[in-house]
């Protein structure tokens, strides 16, 4: 049985992989960001949803960084995703990741769209607004995107954790985002436990066994050579 993380567990072992490991930001979030592409494309293909437009919502830290390599990769893949990106980060892995999807002719939408045109406009909206950092309520500046998210009954991906629940006991006692798929990267936090959507895919698989190992992750095995696993 896979170990679902605390908040402090999830942070320790992303320290841990920066600082002991060597891995940069950007190369861990290329391999979560693929891995969340490739879950959703294994979850929805193409064939089966009504167009192919994709609104990412993408936040401040790493998790809107995973959103934007998803997005990328997603245009790879022949979806048409567009970004809505209203904080960015002033440092250069977030302008690049911005470079590339606008040089990949992806658009950058400057207002939530309201809930109805999400609903007639979008086949899938991705979540990478906030992850395991996140620290309850959402502030007033991101309601309305995860309200339009909430309200608009286009199928949600969520990245790593669904935005506004608490990373450990889940979501909000006024309710919260429902995704259909939650893509946990790493391995899953306990808020986790409580998802009922259609999927639960693990990502990032960039884990060296000796950390696995410290943190008893008991991760499953991923098949051949794919960036993610069902759970
Ligand atoms: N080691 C790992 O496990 C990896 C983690 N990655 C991603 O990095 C994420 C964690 O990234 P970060 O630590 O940068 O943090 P997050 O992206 O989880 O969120 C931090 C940002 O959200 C803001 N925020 C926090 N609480 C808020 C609230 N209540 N209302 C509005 N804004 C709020 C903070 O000001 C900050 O800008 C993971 O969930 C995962 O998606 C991957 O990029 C790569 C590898
Ligand atoms: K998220």
């Amino acid at each position: 049985m896979v170990k679902f993380l605390g908040q402090e567990e999830a942070i320790n072992i992303d320290q841990e992989l920066f600082n002991v490991y060597k891995f940069s930001v950007d190369q861990l979030m290329e391999l979560a960001g693929l891995s969340c592409a490739v879950s959703i494309a294994k979850c929805y293909p193409q064939c089966k949803l009504n167009n192919n437009n994709i609104l990412v919502f993408c936040g401040p830290g790493n998790n809107g960084g995973d959103g934007l390599v998803c997005a990328r990769h997603l245009k790879l893949f022949g979806y048409c995703p567009s970004i809505f990106y209203p904080k960015r980060t002033d440092k250069p892995l977030y302008q690049n990741l911005t470079t590339q999807c606008a040089a990949m002719e992806i658009p950058f939408l400057t207002d939530v769209p309201s809930v109805d045109t999400l609903a007639a406009d979008y086949s899938l909206l991705i979540d990478a607004l906030f992850g395991f950092s996140f620290k309850p309520p959402v502030r007033p500046e991101f309601v309305p995107a995860v309200e339009a998210m909430q309200k608009s009954g286009v199928l949600v991906c969520s990245v790593d954790i669904p935005s506004g629940w608490n990373v450990e006991e889940g979501e909000p006692e006024t309710g919260g985002l429902q995704p259909d798929l939650l893509i946990s990267l790493t391995a899953p936090k306990k808020c986790a436990q409580n998802f009922r959507g259609s999927f639960h895919y693990l990502g990032g698989r960039f884990v060296p066994p000796s950390l696995a190992q410290k943190y008893q992750l008991d991760l499953p095995e991923y098949p051949g050579t794919e960036v993610c696993v069902k759970l």
